[in-house]
């Protein structure tokens, strides 16, 4: 079974993204990122990045993660916060430590594409 299996494929991801991007959202340290952004095509890019990464059928069509967060010069503590959202998201729909640490080192990895200035623009 694979973890887009475990998580209950687009369906439970559906609802893990909206809760992880609730929790987020309500976070004083990370909500400022997040003012006028069209959150809906938000969750759904997330969602498709999510079960592309969990071996599901779905192609992730966003743009690049370094695209996507340039500019915003996020920190490594805002990083791990949003990190931790979902994890606890997903721990509290149940679903194992043991996948979501597997989730959280597939995100992880792209650490360098999200946070300081992932694309070398200025600004
Ligand atoms: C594991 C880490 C992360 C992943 C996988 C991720 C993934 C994504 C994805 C898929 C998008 C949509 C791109 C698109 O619509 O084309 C996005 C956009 C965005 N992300 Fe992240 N993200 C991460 C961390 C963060 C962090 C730490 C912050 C801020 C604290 C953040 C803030 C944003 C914002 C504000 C946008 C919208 C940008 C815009 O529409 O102009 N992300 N992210």
């Amino acid at each position: 079974m694979s973890i887009y299996d475990e998580l209950q494929q687009d369906k439970g991801i559906a609802a893990a993204v909206d809760e992880f991007y609730r929790r987020v959202t309500l976070d004083p340290q990370l909500a400022g990122y997040f003012q006028g952004v069209d959150m809906g095509r938000l969750r759904a890019h997330q969602a498709k990045l999510i079960s592309q990464v969990t071996g599901g059928p779905v192609t992730y069509d966003g743009r690049s993660l370094a695209e996507a967060h340039a500019g915003l010069h996020i920190s490594d503590a805002d990083f791990d916060r949003v990190v931790e959202h979902l994890a606890g998201t997903l721990t509290d729909m149940g679903v194992a430590d043991s996948t979501i640490a597997q989730i959280a080192a597939v995100l992880g990895a792209h650490r360098g594409d999200v946070v300081g200035d992932p694309a070398g623009l200025p600004g």
